[in-house]
């Protein structure tokens, strides 16, 4: 039998959120704290985060291009995971797995066949991949924009490198992604928003819904 399809849900800023999210069954919820994210939480909103995740759901905090001290701070706090969604080399990335003692998921932009060349050497260093899709140049942050790729240039990808989706998934287009795709797992969070880092329940709960539905 495959393996389940996990499904990160990502953007969470409140509790209640939180509960919304576990109780329609993700696997794993993501926090950003990056000021620049309409997603942004503090490190002290993080930390309750963190904790009321604990035991019910994987947690993952996601940094971009993060100093030792932001990683050293938000790894005492014990997420599952960090996710490295900058311009982070695999040097980097495997430095701060070392220093922070967590899990780490590499995200890397995609949009052409050349980025597909890089996936490999960072798939060595990461616990996780995550291909999202690359920012249009002037873009104010490199994720979280509700843009997919041609999930086509896959086809190109070493087949032995497992990875997760994200990039412009939404309730309508997720089962097509599972099928078409076939990633480990997905990720979403502005296409379950009804304004720029405002999620809606209703779309989390048919995101899920339709995601399982696809495998
Ligand atoms: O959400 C953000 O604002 C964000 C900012 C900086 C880096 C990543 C960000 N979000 C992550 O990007 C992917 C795809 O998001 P979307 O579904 O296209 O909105 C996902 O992992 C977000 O958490």
């Amino acid at each position: 039998m495959a393996d389940p399809l996990i499904v990160k849900i990502c953007g969470i800023k409140t509790h209640d959120l939180l509960d919304a999210t576990i109780a329609a069954g993700a696997d794993m919820v993501g926090f950003m704290h990056f000021s620049r994210s309409p997603r942004h939480v503090s490190i002290d909103e993080l930390g309750g985060l963190i904790s009321a995740a604990r035991g019910r759901i994987e947690s993952c905090v996601v940094l971009v291009n993060p100093d030792n001290s932001c990683v050293a701070e938000v790894a005492a706090l014990g997420p599952d995971w960090i996710q490295l969604h900058g311009p982070e080399t695999p040097h980097r990335v495997e430095s701060i797995r070392a220093e922070a003692g967590v899990e780490i998921i590499k995200a890397l932009p995609i949009g052409s066949a050349e980025d597909i060349a890089q996936v490999a050497a960072f798939a060595e260093v990461a616990d996780r991949i995550l291909l999202d899709a690359k920012p249009a140049k002037g873009a104010d942050r490199p994720g979280g924009l509700g843009e997919s790729f041609d999930w086509r240039l896959l086809e190109a990808l070493d087949p032995s490198i497992s990875f997760m989706l994200s990039g412009g998934l939404t309730p309508e287009n997720v089962a097509e992604a599972v099928r078409q795709v076939g990633p480990m797992g997905i990720d979403a969070s502005s296409g379950l928003e009804t304004a720029p880092g405002v999620k809606n329940t209703k779309l989390i709960e048919a995101f899920i819904r339709n995601a399982r539905a696809a495998v």
